[in-house]
């Protein structure tokens, strides 16, 4: 079977910050030589301690972090420039939506928000957004409160349907359930998978949780000093990671 074409490619891609001057000048490397693939309708885990990578590689990929050297293709074509011309068709979900979302906004028009980019506001947007909102497991009766009128659960909920509602082929989920109690991740992971089963999009899933990445991903890969160590099918990789670090990480992460 032919493999349809990846959402979103990573070629080489090599990413180094500068900064202080003089003698407190520091370089660091926060992308190595760092190449993947993400098909349509699959989730990859991206998993590593603070400070590996994982965050500025999902900035590379929503194309808010330009590489010094490698390439980014995302639907089959190199990132283009304008952040404009990808709006919408790239979404993110972050740790935190109370920074996330303007707390002056309602639940609608939070939700609504990304679709104005390239529509005018009509009942035909709305009826869309408020749709989105009932796929997230929020009533129509949510739609008018404001952020501070919400737990952190449905908060993320809204998050979750604000990044869906363009029809997104790319979500970047950067410790999108971190932040949640156990059983709310719990919900929250369930209905990211129906709606990628639903909506196929293709996702960058980064996390500290090896649990979440198990349940969540179809594939992991594993980030140590800006390089991709090691890269694998969940199932292999959770029956026996191959390299020294992962299994460090596991022990680390699960103790
Ligand atoms: N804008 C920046 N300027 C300078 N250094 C940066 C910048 N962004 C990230 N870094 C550095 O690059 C390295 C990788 O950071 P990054 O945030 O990608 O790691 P991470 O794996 O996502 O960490 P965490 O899990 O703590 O969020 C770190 O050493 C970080 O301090």
């Amino acid at each position: 079977m032919i493999s349809p074409h990846p959402v979103v490619s990573l070629d080489d891609v090599c990413v180094t910050f500068r900064t202080g001057h003089g003698a407190a000048r520091r370089e660091v490397r926060a992308m190595s030589h760092v190449s993947f693939d993400v098909a349509p309708g699959k989730t990859l885990g991206l998993v590593g301690e603070s400070g590996s990578g994982k965050s500025t590689t999902g900035m590379v990929v929503l194309g808010l972090q330009r590489p010094d050297s490698g390439s980014v293709r995302f639907d089959g074509a190199p990132m283009a420039r304008s952040l404009r011309s990808r709006a919408g068709r790239m979404q993110a979900v972050l740790q935190h939506p109370r920074w996330a979302i303007d707390p002056r906004s309602t639940v609608l028009g939070a939700v609504l928000e990304p679709l104005l980019v390239h529509e005018r506001r009509t009942r035909a947007c709305e009826q869309r957004a408020l749709s989105m909102l009932e796929q997230v497991g929020l009533t129509e009766a949510f739609a008018s409160r404001r952020p501070h009128q919400l737990s952190g659960g449905q908060l993320q909920r809204v998050s979750v349907a604000r990044a869906l509602v363009t029809h997104p082929s790319f979500i970047v989920f950067d410790e999108a359930v971190s932040a949640l109690d156990v059983s709310v991740q719990a919900q929250i992971l369930n209905l990211i998978q129906d709606l990628q089963a639903e909506h196929g999009f293709a996702a960058l899933f980064i996390s500290h949780d090896l649990a979440a990445v198990r349940y969540i991903a179809h594939d992991v890969a594993v980030m140590r000093s800006g390089e991709i160590v090691e890269h694998a099918p969940t199932d292999v990789f959770y029956e026996m990671p191959t390299h020294p670090y992962s299994r460090q990480l596991f022990q680390e992460l699960t103790s």
